[in-house]
């Protein structure tokens, strides 16, 4: 019997600590406790590829080519979202290769810049939702709007952020590398949601300003991986229903069927939670024995063995 697959989905938070300042040294040091985590996962004997956001990362790449256009061409919106995969990338190789070192693995990490088709026509791009860079005071945001012609939105009840479109992850590019890969090697894989491109007519690929829902990646992945797991980490143990209310109520488990009657009642905040319940079900649904779990990075080796988070399936 083959290991049991998994694809794993990294959030902000292991990424970021929110009260460590957003640099580039202290993003390694949260990436080096992310590991530890992983490396357990992997340790448990799971096969495992790692799936990333870049929100922060790539809306802060974006300022600093803008703040520099005097002094050198700032970069395209693709570019910064390759940068974003191969700086977090970069962090994840060597951090987890060593948490993986101390406890006696010699498994190769590699990250994979990857490519993801979406639909040109996709309505998101009338219809910016994904929150990046950092957050602003209403004031701040209102000015940005006027000087910079950013949309902005209020995020989940945390401050002003800059929104982009968001278009659906159609195809991996790269996925005959990864299939490649996958026996040997945990790959790093659809960072930030994967480098949106769309495919013109002489076949050719064209990168667009846009961010893919790393979650939806993520499950885009699992399923062309035949992986048995998406296991979706985040600040959160458990997905609840009337969350930050008086009678907020977690979750163990949720069908497929429940998770889109959940959804339809208004359980899951768009941009922040609706994102991961959707690629959840489409992932449980996609083939019988699927499941997905959504649960925090501390607790996902719990989870994988049935002791914690949220576990959706059909
Ligand atoms: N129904 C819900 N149950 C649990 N958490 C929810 C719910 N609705 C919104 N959230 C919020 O969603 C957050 C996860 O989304 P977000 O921080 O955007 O994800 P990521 O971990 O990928 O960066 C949780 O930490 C929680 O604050
Ligand atoms: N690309 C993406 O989904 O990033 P975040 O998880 O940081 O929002």
């Amino acid at each position: 019997m083959r290991p049991t697959r998994v694809v794993v989905a990294l959030g902000g938070n292991a990424l970021e600590d929110k009260s460590m300042p957003s640099t580039a040294e202290a993003q390694l040091e949260v990436v080096k406790r992310t590991s530890e985590y992983i490396a357990d996962i992997s340790l448990a004997g799971y096969e495992i590829a790692v799936v990333h956001g870049n929100g922060p990362q790539v809306g802060r790449i974006l300022l600093a080519t803008e703040a520099a256009k005097d002094v050198t061409p700032p970069m395209p919106f693709d570019v910064c979202g390759a940068m974003s995969q191969g700086y977090i990338g970069y962090h994840i190789q060597q951090a987890l290769k060593f948490a993986l070192k101390k406890r006696g693995k010699n498994i190769p990490v590699a990250t994979v810049i990857t490519q993801v088709v979406v639909d040109k026509d996709d309505e998101a791009f009338n219809n910016p939702t994904k929150p990046i860079g950092p957050f602003y005071t209403e004031e701040e945001a209102k000015k940005l709007a006027e000087e910079k012609g950013y949309v902005v939105k209020e995020d989940a009840g945390r401050g002003y952020r800059r929104v982009v479109p968001s278009p659906l992850p159609k195809k991996i590019v790269e996925i005959d590398t990864i299939k490649t890969l996958w026996d040997t090697t945990i790959a790093v894989t659809c960072g930030g949601g994967g480098i949106p491109v769309i495919e013109k007519e002489d076949g050719s690929l064209e990168g667009v300003a846009a961010v893919i829902d790393k979650d939806l990646a993520a499950q885009r992945l699992a399923e062309d991986m035949d992986a048995d797991i998406l296991l979706i980490l985040t600040e959160v143990e458990k997905v609840a229903i009337n969350f930050n209310k008086p009678d907020q109520k977690s979750l163990d488990h949720m069908s497929v069927e429940e998770a889109l009657k959940y959804m339809e009642e208004g359980h899951f905040a768009p941009g922040s939670m609706l994102p991961k319940v959707k690629a959840a079900v489409n992932f449980a649904k996609s083939k019988p024995g699927r499941k997905a779990i959504i649960t925090s990075l501390y607790k996902a080796k719990e989870a994988l063995d049935g002791i914690s988070g949220t576990v959706i399936e059909m």
